[in-house]
């Protein structure tokens, strides 16, 4: 699968892991920074990995920051892109099944990195189940229409 992923300076570390991780397992990774632990913002880096999922350029997105959530805020501002903080495997799973999330957001400051890479291999093995889902992330297409979404 081509990954895109980006972090701020709170997930440079676990980034480097995970790109490691993900191209051991054979997936081909677009590292979309940050490059150091530097202070940088993070909506300019969840802007490149989201312009990434939603012009079809990769399939998935990943992005840490301190919480995940401003990653986020952000990467959902785009047509197509359906970002969402998960905790744990639970909800790394159920993003999956019931809302088909194409961008997985993550907390470098919450979760310890065994946890995350438990969440990365569920999220990124678990299928969407459609039926009353798809009718409902059709929805949310409809309404990114309808709002001129980028
Ligand atoms: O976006 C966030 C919160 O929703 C992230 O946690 C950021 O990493 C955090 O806000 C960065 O804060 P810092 O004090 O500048 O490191």
């Amino acid at each position: 699968m081509r990954i895109a992923i980006g972090s701020d300076h709170r997930g440079y570390h676990l980034k480097e892991q995970l790109i490691g991780m993900l191209r051991s397992k054979g997936h081909e990774v677009l590292d979309e920074g940050t490059c150091a632990t530097e202070s940088v913002d993070y909506p300019d880096f969840a802007v490149l990995v989201a312009k990434k999922v939603s012009q079809g350029a990769a399939e998935r997105g990943v992005l840490i920051c301190g919480t995940g959530i401003g990653m986020a805020i952000t990467a959902n501002k785009f047509s197509g892109v359906r970002a969402a903080p998960c905790n744990d495997e639970v909800t790394a799973e159920i993003s999956r099944r019931h809302n088909d999330l194409n961008v997985l957001c993550l907390s470098a400051d919450m979760l310890s990195p065994r946890t995350v890479e438990r969440m990365v291999e569920v999220w990124l093995t678990t299928p969407f189940e459609g039926g009353r889902h798809e009718r409902r992330v059709e929805k949310i297409h409809q309404l990114e229409k309808e709002l001129g979404c980028p």
